[in-house]
C-alpha cells in the first residue's frame, strides 16, 4: 500500500438505515451518481464501494473530486484523505504530514474512531489521539479546543486501513437520484421554482421540467433564464438526461387576459397544471412540482392554492411550502441559481391590478372560457424538449 496515497471518503445518511438489499442497491446507484458527476466534470477518479461509505480512488485533484461528490443528493459529506497502514506509528506521521497545510493561529480537536478488535491493533482511539494530537501540538504550536476547534482531524483506522483527513465539505444529504420514480416539475427560472425541482432531486425523483412560455407576456429571456436554472441543477445528476419541455402557451394566456380579470392569476397557475398533467401522463410521471411558498404571493395562499390544485388529478408538491423567502434564496445560491433566477428579463406582468386571495372554485370555474383547458393540452402537445447536457 502506498503510505500517503489520497482517497476521497464519501458519507451518506438516510441509505445507511434501510434493509441490507435495499442499502446495497441505493449504494450501488450512489457509487454510478458520483462517478456520472466525476467523469462529466473531467475529474480523475474511480468511486468505490467499502464498508459503511464510499470510496473513490486513482484522484489527481482530492479537494475537486471532493467538492464534486458533495454536490451529489444523497452525499452528507465528503473528506479527501489520506491512508495509511493502520499502526500507530504511520497513524502519527501520516497525520504530521496532514499538518504542513495548518492555518497560523487554527485550534484543533482530532477524532479519531478505531474499528476492530483492540487485540488486532494493539491501541486504542484514546491512544491514537493523545499520540496525534502531541504530534500536531509539536508541528504547528497550536493549541487544542475541544469544545469549538478551527480545525479537526478525523482519523478512521480500521481492520487493515487507516484513514485521516482534515477538511469536510457537507453534502446536500436526501436520497440517491433514481431511486424515486418521475415527477413533473413546472420551472419559470425565479429564485422558487428551480429550488422546488432540486428538493426533489435530492430525495431522490427524476425530475420532467417544464416551463410554460407565455408568449409576448414571456419572451426568450425569460425561458433562456428558466433553462439555464435548470442547467446549473442537472450538473449534479449528468446522467439523469434532464431536458426542459417548453410549452408554447402565447393563445392561452392571450385567451385569459381577453376574458378574466381579478382571478387571472389562479387560471394560469390552473392552466400550467393541466400542461404539467399532460407531461406528466406522457412521461408516467406520478405528481407535479412548483415553486409555490404559503402566503408568499395573492395567487399562494391557502385558500387559493386549492383552487389552484383542484384543475388536476395529479398530487401537486410543494417541498417550499412553508420555507421562508430568506432561506429559499440562501438554497438559491448554494446552488448556482440565484444568478440567473434574478437576472432582468423585461417579460410584461400577467398580474391584474386587484387580484383576489380567497377566491372559490366555482367563482374562478364560473369566469373560465370553456375551452381554456383544451387550448391548455393542445400547449402541451405542441412542446419542444430542450437536453441539457451535463456540463454543456
Ligand atoms: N412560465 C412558467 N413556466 C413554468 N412554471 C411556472 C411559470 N411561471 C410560474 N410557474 C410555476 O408557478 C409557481 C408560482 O409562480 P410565481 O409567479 O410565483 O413564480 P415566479 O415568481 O415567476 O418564479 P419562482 O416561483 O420560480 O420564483 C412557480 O414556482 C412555478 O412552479
Amino acid at each position: 500500500m502506498n503510505e500517503t496515497a489520497t482517497v476521497v471518503l464519501v458519507g451518506y445518511g438516510e441509505v445507511g438505515t434501510k434493509s441490507s438489499n435495499v442499502r446495497a442497491k441505493m449504494e450501488r446507484l450512489l457509487c454510478t451518481n458520483l462517478q456520472a458527476v466525476l467523469d462529466d466534470r473531467a475529474l480523475a477518479g474511480n468511486v468505490d464501494r467499502t464498508w459503511s461509505r464510499l470510496l473513490v480512488r486513482d484522484i489527481d485533484d482530492p479537494e475537486a473530486v471532493a467538492a464534486a461528490c458533495a454536490e451529489v443528493p444523497g452525499v452528507v459529506w465528503t473528506r479527501p484523505s489520506l491512508v495509511c497502514e493502520p499502526t500507530l506509528d504511520a497513524i502519527v506521521s501520516t497525520c504530521r504530514e496532514l499538518t504542513t497545510d495548518h492555518p497560523d493561529g487554527a485550534s484543533f480537536a482530532i477524532d479519531a474512531d478505531r474499528i476492530g478488535s483492540a487485540d488486532h491493533h494493539g491501541f486504542t482511539s484514546r491512544d491514537i489521539e493523545r499520540e496525534t494530537g502531541s504530534t500536531v501540538v509539536e508541528a504547528t504550536g497550536e493549541p487544542v479546543d475541544l469544545d469549538n476547534p478551527d480545525r479537526t482531524y478525523r482519523i478512521e483506522c480500521r481492520e487493515e486501513t487507516a484513514y485521516l483527513s482534515a477538511r469536510r465539505f457537507d453534502g446536500p444529504g436526501g436520497l440517491p437520484l433514481g431511486t424515486q420514480r418521475k415527477t413533473v416539475s413546472l420551472v419559470s427560472g425565479g429564485i422558487d421554482s428551480p429550488v422546488a425541482t432540486w428538493e426533489l432531486m435530492r430525495r431522490g425523483c427524476e425530475v420532467v421540467p417544464v416551463y410554460v412560455d407565455l408568449g409576448d407576456f414571456g419572451g426568450a429571456d425569460h425561458r433562456a433564464r428558466a433553462i439555464e436554472t435548470v442547467r446549473t441543477i442537472a450538473r449534479r445528476a449528468p446522467n439523469a438526461n434532464m431536458r426542459v419541455h417548453v410549452v408554447p402557451a402565447g393563445d392561452v394566456v392571450e385567451r385569459l387576459m381577453d376574458t378574466i380579470e381579478d382571478t387571472r392569476m389562479l387560471s394560469l397557475r390552473r392552466v400550467m397544471l393541466v400542461i404539467a398533467a399532460e407531461v406528466a401522463a406522457d412521461e408516467h410521471a406520478h405528481s407535479i412540482v412548483t415553486g409555490e411558498s404559503l402566503g408568499q404571493k395573492s395567487s399562494q395562499t391557502g385558500g387559493n392554492l386549492a383552487v389552484t390544485e383542484a384543475a388536476v388529478d395529479y398530487p401537486v408538491h410543494r417541498p417550499l411550502l412553508t420555507r421562508d423567502k430568506t432561506d429559499i434564496v440562501a438554497t438559491a445560491r448554494d446552488l448556482g441559481t440565484y444568478d440567473d433566477s434574478t437576472l432582468p428579463v423585461g417579460c410584461e406582468r400577467v398580474a391584474p391590478r386587484h387580484p383576489e386571495t380567497n377566491a372559490s372554485l366555482a367563482a374562478v370555474e364560473a369566469t373560465e372560457p370553456d375551452d381554456l383547458f383544451d387550448l391548455a393540452v393542445e400547449a402541451a402537445h405542441k412542446r419542444t424538449v430542450v437536453p441539457l447536457g451535463g456540463s454543456s
